[in-house]
């Protein structure tokens, strides 16, 4: 199921705090970063923050700029971006100005959460009762913050969303492998007050280093954008997992051409993120070699990270070939590998009823098929398959 893709955002002092403890809101950015921020807001389809920054802030996240609300709407698009809040216990001042401010709201909360956001007028579409357009949703006992992207993909057609905290929900987002990329600026100043929020709390984070895709200074601050690395666990699919999945895509266009063979492209990646090999169809002068194949013989048999690794291919793993006696499918349970994330399932075109992910599932690898990106993976191979 296709998830919008999460942008995190966040402003932090030199020792690593969101805020302080005081009654006003802490400014970390600067103005050109403030600007920047709307620039971000502008280009999103949604903004969510934890029901924390709404009771120590009473944000109003708008879109501040006459010229880009302009743009927006000149391009089809809402004025503002659609504002979205969570919350478990459903502790919501109707007051606040998130609700009064700005276009469209959603509250995702738990089910007795909106019960009380409903008590205190919220949702009930009253014409001065807070609750004009905010669409509260209870999603049961607890939050599934994969649900709540699902939901907000595939009912609000949302495919960007900024998160602008707080600590909690960011915390949450890393962990949980969902954010696609942080965009973190570090502001030249000390709070030093252990009683104040910081950015990420404790708990399981990928192993290994994020990528580090851009540094700006802006100002007195400096922008850093990360996108985290580490693929997913079992059948459940990582932020990551897309984007290695989508270099693997990528990968495919670089094959030789044939009208024989498909192009397919792989990534083998460890569970700490690392890249440990890539390969594409045909690589090198070997005209019949393939992608998992190429990419496997790249790392020496046993290494020690394939155990937790994950294989990215565009095209499912073969189940059967002629040009070689083991298929990729065999290869990969040989090299112990036990996760493979793949876009395309293989027609008949020159094997009838291939069944790699069958084959790997039946020897215990989970198999994740993300056909959101089945057109990418087909599209080096259109004039074989149509
Ligand atoms: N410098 C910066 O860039 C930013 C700073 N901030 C600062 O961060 C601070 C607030 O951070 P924090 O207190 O962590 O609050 P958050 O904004 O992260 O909100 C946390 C709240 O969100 C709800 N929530 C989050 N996750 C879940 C879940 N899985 N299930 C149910 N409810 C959930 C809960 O609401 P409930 O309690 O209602 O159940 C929880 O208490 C403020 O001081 C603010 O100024 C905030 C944003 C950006
Ligand atoms: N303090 C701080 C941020 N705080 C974020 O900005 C929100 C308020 O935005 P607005 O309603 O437009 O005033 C606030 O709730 C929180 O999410 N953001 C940043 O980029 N840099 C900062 O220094």
């Amino acid at each position: 199921m296709p998830y919008p893709y999460v942008l995190l955002s966040a402003a932090v002092s030199l020792d690593g705090y969101l805020d302080d403890t005081g009654p006003e809101r802490l400014l970390l950015s600067s103005p050109a970063d403030f600007d920047r921020v709307d620039e971000v807001r502008a280009s999103v389809d949604a903004i969510l923050i934890g029901a924390g920054t709404i009771r120590a802030d009473n944000p109003r996240l708008l879109v501040n700029s006459p010229e880009r609300r302009a743009a927006r709407v000149a391009a089809g698009r809402p004025a503002y971006p659609l504002k979205v809040a969570v919350s478990g216990s459903g502790d919501l001042d109707p007051e606040a100005k998130f609700w009064h401010t700005g276009g469209e709201k959603v509250v995702y909360t738990t089910d007795k959460g909106a019960e009380r956001a409903r008590r205190v007028g919220l949702g009930l579409g009253g014409a001065d009762g807070g609750g004009a357009d905010v669409d509260v949703v209870a999603v049961g006992v607890g939050l599934d913050w994969r649900r709540v992207l699902e939901h907000l993909h595939d009912v609000r057609g949302v495919e960007r969303l900024m998160v602008e905290g707080g600590g909690t929900v960011h915390t949450q987002l890393l962990q949980q492998g969902l954010a696609d990329e942080l965009q973190l600026v570090l502001a030249p100043l000390f709070v030093g007050d252990p009683k104040a929020p910081r950015l990420f709390g404790p708990g399981a984070y990928q192993g290994g280093r994020l990528r580090l895709v851009e540094t700006r200074r802006i100002e007195d601050v400096v922008l850093m954008r990360y996108e985290p690395t580490a693929p997913g666990a079992g059948s459940l699919p990582s932020a990551a997992d897309r984007r290695w999945l989508s270099l693997a895509c990528e990968l495919a266009t670089r094959c030789p051409p044939s009208s024989t063979a498909f192009s397919v492209g792989a990534v083998i990646v460890a569970a700490d993120g690392t890249e440990l090999a890539r390969g594409h169809s045909r690589e090198g002068d070997d005209p019949v070699v393939h992608a998992e194949e190429a990419a496997l013989a790249k790392i020496e048999a046993g290494d020690p990270r394939l155990a937790s690794a994950t294989v990215y291919s565009s095209l499912e793993p073969c189940a059967r070939r002629a040009s070689r006696p083991v298929p990729c499918a065999g290869l990969i349970l040989e090299a112990g590998v036990r996760r493979v994330v793949t876009a395309w399932r293989e027609p008949d075109t020159f094997v009838a009823g291939a069944d790699g992910s069958g084959l790997l599932a039946g020897a215990g690898v989970d198999v994740v098929v993300l056909d959101e990106y089945e057109t990418s993976a087909k599209a080096p191979n259109r004039h074989l398959v149509g």
